[in-house]
């Protein structure tokens, strides 16, 4: 892992009817961090990744992907992939022209349809319509989706929702194995600690609209061998006291 951020947002903020639901943020994501986005419900997690990925515009701030920031939005947007809240697909249509339909929309021409489908243990039903998907299925569909443009950025926004033990342990072994295979950075929420501590890097904790700290495992688990479950409730005390 290098120190060059993928990611750096500056004083970003998000007000929606007159209410400041994002106070000035700074966020950095190193390349080929696998960063996870930790926080209460309602914290502010999935508008901070939608405003990285454009979906919603910030009300003030900066924020800087993969070097570039409003100047150059369609190559930005080419080399992200994403999975913000439950993702909607085409039902009717098998789950491979579901992911051809994306890779056309992205303009890639050479993109592994079969490949993205076996990294999540789909293999076996992409020529099934999705309205014949489980949840779990849905969401490793989703995440079959966020990947198979080979994207450098891959924001995920609690990927691993709804997914079996196998599921889990997939995808446990698939975010590090992109990040060495593809060169990605990763970034995700989940609300589920223990598997936080399994993946990522570099923690950081949003708490009422407020990131609060942004700081490496593995200096956590020096300081909280027992796991990060006291951290992350003594982070929320903190940020509620300032
Ligand atoms: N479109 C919107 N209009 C008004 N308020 C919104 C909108 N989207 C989000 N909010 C508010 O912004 C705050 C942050 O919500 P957000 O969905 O980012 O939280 P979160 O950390 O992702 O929560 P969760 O863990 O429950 O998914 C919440 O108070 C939410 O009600």
């Amino acid at each position: 892992m290098n120190n060059q951020p993928v990611v750096k947002v500056e004083n970003l903020t998000k007000t929606f009817n007159k209410q400041e639901v994002i106070k000035p943020c700074n966020m950095s994501v190193n390349k080929n961090s696998i960063y996870g986005f930790l926080g209460p419900n309602g914290a502010g997690k999935t508008t901070i990744f939608k405003m990285l990925i454009g979906l919603l515009s910030p009300t003030t701030g900066r924020i800087e992907v993969l070097g570039m920031n409003g100047n150059k939005q369609r190559e930005m947007l080419r080399n992200i992939g994403s999975m913000i809240e439950t993702p909607v697909f085409y039902e009717h249509l098998p789950a491979e022209t579901n992911l051809d339909i994306h890779l056309s929309y992205m303009g890639v021409k050479d993109g592994d349809i079969s490949s993205a489908l076996e990294e999540v243990g789909l293999n076996h039903v992409g020529n099934q319509p999705v309205s014949q998907f489980s949840f779990g299925m849905r969401q490793r569909l989703g995440i079959a989706r966020a990947i198979v443009h080979k994207p450098k950025l891959l924001v995920l926004d609690e990927p691993i929702n709804g997914l079996d033990p196998m599921g889990i342990r997939d995808m446990r072994n698939l975010f590090p194995s992109l990040v060495n295979r593809y060169d990605m950075t990763i970034l995700l929420s989940s609300h589920i600690l223990n598997e936080m501590e399994h993946v990522a890097d570099t923690i950081g904790i949003i708490t009422n609209g407020t990131i609060v700290e942004e700081v490496n495992l593995k200096l956590i688990q020096r300081e909280h061998p027992e796991g990060l479950e006291n951290y992350f409730f003594n982070a929320l005390q903190k940020g509620a006291n300032t």
